[in-house]
């Protein structure tokens, strides 16, 4: 068993003793695990909860009573009362029952790393969605934890359950939840169709959508700021952002267009959390360019990377064209090559550097509107010639005999539309005029 005191400063916040339980069967190295003890207390001090001492257990299988084991208990009991913590926080998803019996045990606010995660959301929410969300995230985490007796409607403060609601209660407020789930899932979806027409609209005036995706903490709300001189809430802090923001970015080219900031991603989120915000994170889906923020001066980036690309996986927004983006190359000791899985491009770059706040621009531009083709279409075929136009933009036009090369930098919004058409046109064109060559 590993313990780590950490410096005690005063004040009024919640005092925690955080505890992790591996399983010898998940084989994790001593480097994840501890990083997900890091993780776990900087997510605790983003709550505004203060951790005075932490602890890992190594077992063979989990302790369905106890979650760690009852000796263990008695230490962390001891440990509590000496440091004088009114909380202990476990790195794993506890069940109610759990929760029920370390509450007795130890007479401490139990808090699991999914709710420490939604503790954080709770703060942070700052629009009606956001709200809806997390009230969604969590009645859903709360409603299979209700069961026998012990928990009620007042854990969902945060504060310690009252004991014992008689059955009737706890019908009663199954119930109440399950109505309320429902409800909730109705507003959600009454905003999400608000946001489908907005999206609609929006994809019609034919400006372009870019999402910053990536780990919590990477930088995205930094590079929102540094990028469009927007003022979103940027802190060293887990989960800073919860609510979409989207501002107008002016591309060097003089073109503007959409650049929005998403919430962070994390291990181990919970199932209930992803799907809560989905409707949030539909924005990512719609988007025409990604951009993947990294932490690139963290140790952990791999992990992380993969995280990320798993999330976007389940929205259904992997494979897109994608620019990962290697943020805080100003804390970065080694300059390891860029190790790229998949599609897209990398760049490294520091959001605190305007110089490649100007590369990224760059890129962005260069990712959207850099796709330029060239189509070589009979003099005569005015009909044709008028959909170059529509397509995009003709940077240049060329007479090669009859025919007239045109090079165009493609709109992507038309080019859906009209070039795939333009470009049946010219493959029948030669078709039939390979089979006039026999
Ligand atoms: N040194 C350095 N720090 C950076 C850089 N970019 C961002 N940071 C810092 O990293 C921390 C997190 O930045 P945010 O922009 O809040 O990160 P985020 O990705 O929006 O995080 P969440 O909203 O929590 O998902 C802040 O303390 C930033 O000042 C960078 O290029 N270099
Ligand atoms: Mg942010």
């Amino acid at each position: 068993m590993k313990q780590t005191t950490h410096e005690v400063t005063d004040g009024q916040t919640d005092k925690a003793v955080v505890v992790s339980l591996v399983l010898k069967s998940e084989r994790l190295t001593e480097d994840m695990v501890q990083y997900s003890l890091d993780e776990l207390i900087r997510l605790a001090d983003s709550a505004g909860v203060q951790v005075l001492h932490s602890m890992v257990q190594t077992k063979d299988a989990v302790d369905s009573r106890w979650f760690v084991g009852k000796g263990k208990v008695e230490e962390i009991r001891a440990v509590a009362e000496t440091l004088g913590a009114n909380t202990a926080i476990f790195d794993q998803e506890l069940s109610g029952a759990q929760v029920r019996n370390l509450e007795q045990a130890l007479d401490l606010k139990i808090i699991d790393r999914t709710q420490l995660i939604l503790d954080i959301f709770a703060q942070r929410a700052k629009t009606r969605e956001g709200y809806l969300q997390v009230e969604l995230a969590q009645l859903s985490y709360l409603l299979p934890r209700l069961s026998g007796h012990g928990v009620n409607l007042s854990r969902l403060g945060g504060g310690i359950g009252t004991r014992g609601p008689g059955e009737t209660k706890l019908e009663m407020d199954r119930r109440y939840i399950r109505n309320r789930i429902h409800e909730l899932r109705v507003s959600l979806h009454e905003v999400k169709r608000h946001r489908e027409l907005h999206r609609v609209r929006r994809k019609k005036s034919g400006v372009f959508q870019v999402a910053l995706v990536g780990y919590t903490n990477a930088g995205k709300s930094t590079l929102l700021n540094r990028l469009t001189q927007a003022d979103v809430y940027a802190e060293n802090q887990l989960f800073a952002t919860l609510d979409p923001t989207s501002r107008a970015l002016q591309l060097p080219n003089g073109q503007e267009v959409v650049l929005t900031d998403t919430v962070g991603f994390i291990q181990n989120l919970p199932h209930d959390l992803v799907a809560a915000f989905r409707a949030t994170l539909e924005e990512v889906c719609e988007a025409d360019l990604i951009v993947h923020v990294v932490d690139g001066s963290s140790d952990m980036q791999d992990a992380q990377m993969r995280v990320v690309d798993d999330v976007l996986r389940e929205l259904g927004a992997h494979g897109k064209p994608t620019i990962v983006l290697f943020n805080k190359s100003d804390l970065q000791q080694d300059r390891r090559e860029l190790r790229l899985g998949g599609q897209g491009e990398a760049l490294r770059v520091s959001a605190f550097s305007p110089d490649d706040m100007e590369r990224l621009k760059l890129a962005v531009q260069e990712r959207l509107m850099g796709d330029t083709r060239s189509f070589v279409i009979p003099a005569g075929r005015g009909d044709l010639i008028s959909l170059v136009y529509r397509v995009g933009d003709v940077l240049g036009q060329e007479v090669e005999g009859e025919d007239i090369r045109f090079d165009v930098r493609l709109k992507h919004n038309e080019f859906d539309k009209q070039g795939t058409m333009l470009q049946a046109f010219i493959a029948h064109e030669a078709i039939q005029q390979e089979g006039e060559s026999y």
